[in-house]
């Protein structure tokens, strides 16, 4: 068991150096298997765990890959896939498993999938995904626990997404990329790291027209090739290191290749946080009192919901009272007892939540109950009087590399450690 220890009271100051992004590297590590021979070569590849476990998929159905840690690179050569099963018991840890299924497909004309898991935030279906499939062509067989999805052969046709759902985009774009014909997904999610991930299929020879306009056309090539290709920055870990600046009112300089913090920074500055753009690099600071905030989650360019909860932790450090309405998931709000278990003053009515602010927060035994409530719990610490303690770390982990590395570079007191139990 992995855990976070906090001891809260330190002002951050210094550098930052963001990570790779968890939703990009993911769906590209799905796209590298499309490519039947050579390898592929991914740059600024975060060391988190959901990547551990990709890893771990992509050898479970025959790929060889390579992750050099310390070079943040994977080296993946998919000419040897060969099995089409995705075994449960590494399947179900991160939500990324669902991305393998288009190469399968393609590769081994069928996917069998034993489960898939990921952050557990109420309901999280993949209607769009599989209805998608069977569109272009694949018979999808839907069991209790496992889905078969076979297809000797995709072919283009119109799909339409209910809502712009982000893998289900990567998806149906795979699946279309290697389709015979054309294939127009109308509603696509704008999210940056579908736009990365359509710039690494572009260059592996895939023809995509419309990222971006919510309107995606893809004309089916033969063949896709292995390519090298640089994951963008983690927006969602850049925005974590800019709240933790400004709830501990310090001064951090964040460093990654063109970051674009969008409604996150115009949200935090309406807070009273300062941002200043030198170049690629973006420096925060905050020295006066935090003012309370409303969000509304959405999809791109919408406040992201990853960042939900981060910023639940900013507002009940505000003075007076912030509301949170989330839109995207229906069970996303579990950070808020553990909040209140620090002392803050956090009520949930169906997706909305009221934060009444400045409840000064102490140290606790508390609880994260997916990502990125870890991580708004870590950020609670760093603002508490006295020591937090957070269970279980690996939900941090799947998704910040090195994170209290990092935070203590920052001049944090915080570790990480292994527990017995
Ligand atoms: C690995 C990855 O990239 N994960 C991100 C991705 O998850 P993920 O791709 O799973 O999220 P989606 O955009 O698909 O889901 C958003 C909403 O749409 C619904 N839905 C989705 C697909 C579907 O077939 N049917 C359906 O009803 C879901 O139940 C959910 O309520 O986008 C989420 C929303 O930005 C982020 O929180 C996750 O960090
Ligand atoms: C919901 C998240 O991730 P996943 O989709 O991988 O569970 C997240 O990153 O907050």
């Amino acid at each position: 068991m992995v855990r976070y220890r906090v001891r809260g009271g330190n002002a951050l100051r210094g550098t930052a150096f963001i990570q790779g992004a968890k939703n990009a590297v993911l769906p590209m590590i799905g796209a590298a298997l499309l490519a039947p021979k050579g390898r592929t070569v991914l740059r600024n590849v975060p060391i988190i765990e959901d990547v551990r476990r990709a890893v771990e998929l992509a050898e479970a159905i025959g790929a060889y890959v390579e992750l050099h840690e310390s070079e943040r690179t994977l080296v993946i050569d998919a000419s040897r896939v060969n099995s089409p099963v995705l075994p449960a018991e590494i399947a179900r840890r991160f939500r990324g498993s669902v991305l393998f299924t288009p190469a399968l497909l393609h590769r081994l004309g069928e996917a069998v999938v034993e489960g898939v898991g990921g952050c557990n935030l109420g309901s999280r279906n993949l209607d769009f995904h599989y209805l998608g499939y069977k569109r272009l062509g694949a018979i999808v067989d839907e069991g209790e626990t496992v889905i078969h999805v076979k297809a000797s052969g995709l072919t283009g046709a119109t799909l339409y997404l209910d809502t712009p759902s982000h893998t289900g985009t990567e998806n149906l774009i795979m699946a279309a990329a290697l389709a015979r014909g054309t294939t127009v997904i109308e509603n696509a999610a704008l999210e940056p790291e579908v736009l990365d991930v359509i710039d690494m299929l572009t260059k592996m020879g895939a023809r995509i027209s419309g990222g971006g306009t919510g309107f995606i056309t893809v004309e089916g090539v033969e063949e896709l090739h292995a390519v090298e290709h640089t994951v963008m920055p983690d927006r969602l870990d850049a925005g974590v290191f800019a709240m933790a600046a400004a709830l501990t009112g310090g001064e951090v300089s964040l460093v990654g290749t063109g970051l674009d913090l969008g409604v996150v920074r115009y949200k935090l500055e309406q807070m009273g946080v300062e941002f200043h753009r030198q170049g690629a690099v973006l420096h925060v600071r905050c020295d006066g009192p935090l003012r309370p905030i409303n969000i509304i989650t959405d999809t791109y360019p919408g406040f992201a919901t990853d960042l939900q909860s981060p910023m639940m932790t900013v507002a009940a450090l505000a003075e007076g009272t912030s509301y949170i309405h989330e839109r995207i998931f229906d069970g996303r709000f579990a950070l808020a007892g553990e909040l209140n278990k620090m002392g803050a003053n956090v009520e949930v009515d169906g997706s909305r939540a009221v934060v009444r602010g400045r409840t000064p927060l102490r140290g606790a035994e508390v609880t994260a109950h997916d990502l990125r409530s870890g991580i708004a719990l870590v950020l609670a610490g760093l603002a508490a009087e006295g020591e937090t303690l957070i269970d279980s770390g690996y939900l941090i982990d799947r998704g910040h590399a090195h994170l209290a590395a990092r935070m203590r570079a920052l001049g944090a007191d915080i570790t990480r450690e292994i527990s017995e139990r």
